[in-house]
């Protein structure tokens, strides 16, 4: 497998925040993806359930799956209680023909909270970080069940945010049954350097999360104590080639070490703002002027 360009459906509707996107329809989504070049996308909760119907839908436009998101609650719930909805979503995902399952522990997460998003991120115990890393191990053994691979999305407001907390997970987990997701936008809203994490974990890196930062608004969810929602409302995120990371150095870091698979464009915004379609086909020009791809 070589390098593949997929976009994901929160541009359209965001399921985190329903009210975003709610008039955009299911195929206007993706045949906006295809026209935009694109062809892989991850799951909105407005795509059908069965893998048969799904694929129908996503073969015409030339699409396929590269992943989607799964929560799991190591730290506060038994490990045999994520188990079952684990081999759910895995299951759906080796049927669509995926490799990949998008992992994130939301265990004490306040991404979906009204709380402020840089003042009250979680911190884990020693013992709830046992149970992360050892829970996340036996998940990746039942990916490889399926020779499929779980990787970890660090993010905003969770326990697995900072570049120490990153570095942690991926020193405790064994490489063959946990890897990485690397998200540039996580990363520069957080404040980390992506090139520093990209260089430290690129051998962990087995899927990629593009999307961009505006900095005014970044600066105003920070002085105003926003919520990670609130600041996505308001813009925080758009699409590589809209804000102020630079992906040329990135881009040369994953060319360099020679990554394999998907690079997603994900760029949450609000759809009534950031015409979903235009912004697919910013993104879309920008990564053929920085990658060539
Ligand atoms: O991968 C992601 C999935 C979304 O639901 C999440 O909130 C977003 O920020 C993200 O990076
Ligand atoms: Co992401």
């Amino acid at each position: 497998m070589t390098i593949k360009l997929g976009i994901a459906p929160i541009a359209w509707t965001n399921d985190d925040l329903p009210e975003l996107g709610a008039e955009n329809s299911f195929e206007q989504c993706i045949s906006e993806m295809a026209l935009a070049r694109f062809t892989g996308t991850e799951i909105g909760n407005k795509y059908p359930k069965d893998p048969d119907v799904l694929k129908s839908y996503l073969a015409p436009r030339g699409l396929n799956v590269a992943s989607a998101w799964f929560s799991v609650y190591l730290t506060t719930k038994s490990y045999e209680e994520n188990v079952p909805a684990f081999i759910e979503h895995r299951d759906f995902l080796h049927a669509m023909g995926a490799k990949v399952i998008v992992i994130s522990e939301q265990g004490h997460s306040i991404q979906g909270l009204d709380k402020p998003i840089y003042q009250d991120k979680p911190t884990f115990t020693e013992e709830e970080w046992d149970k992360l890393t050892t829970g996340l191990e036996k998940l990746g053994e039942l990916a490889k069940e399926k020779e499929m691979t779980i990787v970890y999305h660090h993010h905003m407001g969770t326990g697995v945010q900072t570049t120490e907390e990153i570095d942690r997970l991926m020193a405790h987990t064994d490489p063959e049954k946990v890897s990485l997701l690397f998200d540039t936008g996580h990363l520069v809203f957080s404040g980390e350097d992506p090139l520093e994490i990209y260089k430290k974990h690129h051998s962990r890196i087995k899927h990629i999360h593009f999307k961009d930062i505006r900095k005014d608004r970044m600066a105003v969810v920070k002085e105003s104590k926003m919520s990670f929602l609130d600041g996505v409302k308001s813009g925080v995120f758009t699409v590589p080639g809209d804000g102020m990371i630079d992906f040329s150095p990135i881009w040369k870091l994953i060319d360099e070490n020679d990554y394999e698979g998907w690079i997603v464009v994900e760029a949450e915004q609000d759809p009534a703002k950031a015409n979903p379609f235009l912004y697919a086909k910013k993104a879309r020009n920008h990564i053929k002027q920085v990658t060539g791809l």
